[in-house]
């Protein structure tokens, strides 16, 4: 997949101190990039940066190839984004809010305007006024609003923040969708894991201003599978019952006493089979490391969710 943006040591500083440190993103054409971090970590910092809102101190930005300056007007186009809560028109329709939004930016496109009200099933909310919107409606709006000049990357500002339980299964079917079957690239941010790794093709972590890990979300999960740990001063005949008389083949020597197996093997079959031929156990232990636990042990953090 082609890297469509890539930041290269962005660094930001507000009065003397650093609130990001050196972050080098890279974001592949398509996929759904979970930007996850505790609040307070940098990541509006980071997209605002993208977007031109805020000045890099230090670091440049590559978006298609291309070094954005301040005068990247074709190039910001490429990009949609909801930084902060998006702001309406309270007593407008949504459509009303859309035409207002496009004759105000000067592209004011019919088509594109309903495809987009359809995108985020807004379009059939015909006479209600956006103050009677959910939190969720107006997430959607304002996802309809950054869809109407067609980005190709969409940026969202922790865009599930406030919301039910059904408006963020309704977010993630949009998320999903412009993926998909639109093949847009999404940037979005949040503080919850539990959000993020539903969605996620690949997780970026920012812990204090500094990019931490960015992943593949398929690695973390081949990476986090359970697994039974088997601690024994005689691995050798251990290995010998594991493949000759169990039959596993998916297990690694972590050093000469412990063994993982990553086989589904039952803990008490195992057991078993050790026990009957003499192997003298120091410990057998099932382990499920999960991503939360993989998370909390790369920050040091328990913010997540
Ligand atoms: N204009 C500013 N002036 C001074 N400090 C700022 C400014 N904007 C952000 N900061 C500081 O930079 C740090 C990172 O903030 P940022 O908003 O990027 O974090 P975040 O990860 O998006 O968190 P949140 O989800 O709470 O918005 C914070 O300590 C914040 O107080």
């Amino acid at each position: 997949m082609t890297t469509i943006l890539r930041t290269w040591e962005l660094t930001k500083e507000y009065q003397g101190k650093e609130v990001v440190s050196g972050v080098n993103m890279n974001i592949k054409q398509g996929e759904i990039y979970g930007f996850l971090g505790p609040n307070g970590a940098g990541k509006t910092t980071v997209m605002k940066m993208i977007t031109n809102l805020v000045k890099p101190t230090e670091g440049f930005i590559e978006f298609f190839g291309v070094s954005m300056t301040d005068h990247s007007y074709e190039l910001l186009k490429r990009m949609g984004c909801i930084i902060e809560n998006p702001v309406f028109y309270d007593k407008l329709t949504a459509r009303e809010n859309l035409q207002l939004h496009g004759e105000y930016m000067g592209y004011y496109n019919v088509k594109a305007m309903e495809e987009a009200l359809e995108l985020v099933k807004l379009k059939d909310v015909d006479k209600k006024p956006v103050k009677q919107f959910s939190l969720g409606m107006k997430q959607r709006l304002g996802i309809a609003r950054a869809l109407m000049t067609k980005p190709e990357l969409l940026i969202l500002d922790e865009p599930i923040n406030g919301l039910d339980p059904m408006g963020i299964k309704e977010m993630r079917e949009v998320f999903r969708m412009l993926s998909r079957e639109y093949g847009m690239t999404l940037l979005i941010s949040s503080h919850l894991l539990g959000e993020v790794e539903q969605v996620a093709d690949t997780i970026g972590v920012i812990f204090e201003g500094i990019l931490l890990e960015e992943v593949a979300m398929d690695r973390i999960r081949s990476r986090n599978t359970p697994y039974i740990e088997l601690i024994t001063g005689e691995s050798g005949k251990a290995v010998y019952v594991l493949e000759h008389k169990l039959g596993l083949t998916n297990f690694k020597m972590l050093n000469p006493r412990t063994i993982r197996i990553y086989d589904a093997v039952q803990q008490l079959e195992l057991n078993k089979a050790l026990i009957e031929a003499d192997v003298e156990l120091e410990s057998l232990s099932k382990k499920n490391h999960s991503l939360e636990d993989h998370f909390v042990e790369l920050m040091g953090w328990g913010g997540i969710a």
